[in-house]
């Protein structure tokens, strides 16, 4: 089956730095693909290019079979940044109904995605009224309604209590499982073991591109996070070489 993104040699500059150095990928349609790392090691970026947001210096982004950014794909990637980007004035289930309507959609899925995002009971409450991680999962709420073939969400656990972390990767799975395709940042290693296949970036670098199983296995420890660091002495071991 095709990529649903296939990123190639894409080089990003911000201000007077490159924060991305040629990096390739592929995110398989379906699947929760983590994109982890340090922080400043350019995921946000990363994710920027996939939705079209990001000047690139060179390189090509191509997602669901567009150019990265087409008008087309505007109804069919869903994007939700580290900042909620929601109305601080209207209440929660104002703001979903509304982003519900912005894509044909009624009152009753607004209802649904409401209560995917476990914010039911806070429906009738402005969103000014909301604490950072619940604003943080209007935003994703008003994502998941329009129902995006591929889903960018950037760190959208931070925040929030482990139970409610546990339900909404559950909730990712079974968007994944339905035919959705998730690239979800994290820069928590326990995270990474939850994702089908993760993306791992350092300093603008992609380092590696697999499942957690076959990056255990590379680092020969069944810990994510010491396969990671593994990963890393052995690019600088081969940088130094
Ligand atoms: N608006 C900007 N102007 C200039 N440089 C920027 C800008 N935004 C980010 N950068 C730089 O680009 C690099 C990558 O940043 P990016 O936000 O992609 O990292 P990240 O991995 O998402 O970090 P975090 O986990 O902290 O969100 C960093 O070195 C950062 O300082």
């Amino acid at each position: 089956m095709d990529a649903a993104v296939t990123v190639t040699d894409l080089v990003v500059h911000r201000g007077a730095r490159r924060v991305l150095h040629e990096v390739g990928c592929t995110v398989p349609p379906g699947q929760v693909t983590g994109l982890l790392g340090p922080s400043g090691s350019g995921k946000s970026t990363l994710m920027r290019a996939i939705v079209g947001v990001q000047q690139v210096r060179s390189g090509q982004v191509t997602v669901l079979g567009r150019p990265a950014g087409s008008a087309e794909l505007r109804s069919r990637v869903g994007y939700v940044t580290q900042a909620p980007s929601v109305y601080a004035d209207l209440t929660v289930r104002q703001n979903v109904r509304y982003f519900a309507a912005l894509h044909g959609r009624g009152a009753a899925a607004a209802d649904a995605a409401i209560a995917d995002v476990g914010l039911t009971d806070a429906a009738g409450q402005l969103v000014e009224q909301l604490s950072g991680g619940q604003r943080g999962r209007v935003s994703l709420a008003c994502a998941l309604v329009g129902e995006p073939e591929l889903l960018v969400l950037d760190e959208p656990t931070v925040g929030l209590d482990p139970v409610l972390r546990v339900e909404l990767w559950s909730r990712f799975h079974a968007l994944a499982d339905a035919g959705t395709t998730l690239v979800v940042s994290s820069h928590v290693m326990d995270e990474a073991a939850r994702c089908d296949r993760l993306l791992l970036l350092r300093e603008g670098r992609l380092l590696s591109d697999s499942t957690p199983a076959e990056l255990r296995s590379r680092g020969g420890t069944d810990d994510l996070e010491e396969a990671f660091l593994h990963l890393v002495r052995e690019t600088q071991q081969e940088v130094a070489a």
